[in-house]
């Protein structure tokens, strides 16, 4: 249990997180700031913080746990803002899409303080932002990555755990760089893969002809790319080399398929999708949230 939990970002995954939290009955008071006060404003209307406060620094302020729930790109100013009200006995996190940009803002910032920081990813979200579309159960089921520094101490490593589990979550650890190769291929390429298949039809003449046609598979395939913005910018800059080994992975696929197209090759273009199809088959996922399966 947990007295009062610093939320720097009460967006989607940070709101989520405060409103799972409450539910749980894990903590008693949760002080909140984000970028734009509208957002604290809504956040504290819907119940999700208790106390907005004027700067991260202030948020954090009396906390004994701490979320960075913002782009992965502001992680290393947002730390730098409250390091000195960080105490080893404060536990902070992340949520960010990414690692091992995320650990470097960390050591950065942080210095000998970073031992508080339990860097996190949750895989689970919704292509929808704003602490408008946050969910008490958002996080129950999902995988959750932690990716403990040299320097964090075990008992935060420990009560970081213990407490995703709390909330439903299914905790693997590993390292910041074995994250983000896993992340560029499950999680990263697919998202660029959805904004390039946007582009590409946007780019035709027909474009408006062809979407009025589209039905559930292009629904499906191209649902992330409406994502945020400046989020997945954050995230595809940060994990550049890594998605950038992934596009060559696709790019040899892509090719495959067009030569058997060019070449008529019937047999090899069933065998291919035949591939596809089974390991897709056996792949097990938990049920889409609510935004997502709209
Ligand atoms: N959306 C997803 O599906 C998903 C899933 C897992 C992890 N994440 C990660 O979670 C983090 C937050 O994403 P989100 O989906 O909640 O986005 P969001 O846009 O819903 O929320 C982000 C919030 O942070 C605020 N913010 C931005 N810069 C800030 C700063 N410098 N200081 C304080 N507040 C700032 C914004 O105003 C907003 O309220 C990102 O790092 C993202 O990579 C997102
Ligand atoms: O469901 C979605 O909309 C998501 O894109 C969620 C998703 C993903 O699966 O790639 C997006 C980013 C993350 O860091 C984790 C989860």
């Amino acid at each position: 249990m947990f007295e009062q939990l610093g939320l720097i970002g009460c967006g989607l995954m940070g709101g989520s997180f405060a409103l799972a939290l409450k539910k749980a009955g894990l903590v008693k008071r949760v002080v909140g700031y984000s970028k734009s006060p509208t957002t604290t404003a809504r956040a504290l209307q819907m119940g999700v913080i208790d106390v907005e406060a004027p700067s991260a620094l202030l948020a954090a302020a009396g906390a004994d746990i701490v979320l960075l729930a913002v782009p992965v790109g502001a992680t290393e100013a947002t730390l730098k803002s409250i390091k000195h009200l960080v105490t080893p006995e404060m536990l902070i996190m992340d949520v960010g899409s990414t690692k091992t940009d995320v650990v470097q803002a960390a050591r950065d910032a942080l210095g000998s303080r970073i031992c508080s920081f339990v860097p996190a990813h949750p895989n689970t979200g919704k292509e929808v932002a704003g602490v408008a579309h946050a969910d008490e159960h958002l996080y129950r089921g999902a995988k959750v990555i932690l990716t403990p520094t040299e320097r964090t101490l075990t008992s935060h490593l420990h009560k970081a755990e213990a407490l995703w589990k709390a909330l439903g979550c299914d905790v693997r650890i590993m390292s910041p760089e074995t994250h983000d190769a896993a992340f560029a291929a499950i999680s990263h390429l697919p998202h660029m893969l959805a904004f390039a298949m946007m582009q590409s039809v946007m780019r035709q003449d027909q474009a408006d002809a062809f979407l009025a046609l589209a039905g559930p598979g292009f629904r499906d395939f191209t649902r992330i790319a409406a994502s945020e913005p400046k989020m997945w910018r954050d995230i595809l800059l940060a994990n550049k080399t890594e998605v950038l080994a992934q596009t060559q992975h696709f790019k040899q696929a892509m090719q495959a398929f067009e030569q058997v197209l060019l070449t008529d090759d019937a047999q090899a273009l069933e065998d291919m999708i035949t591939l596809a199809s089974a390991a897709r088959t056996q792949c097990r996922f938990n049920p889409p949230t609510t935004a997502s399966a709209a």
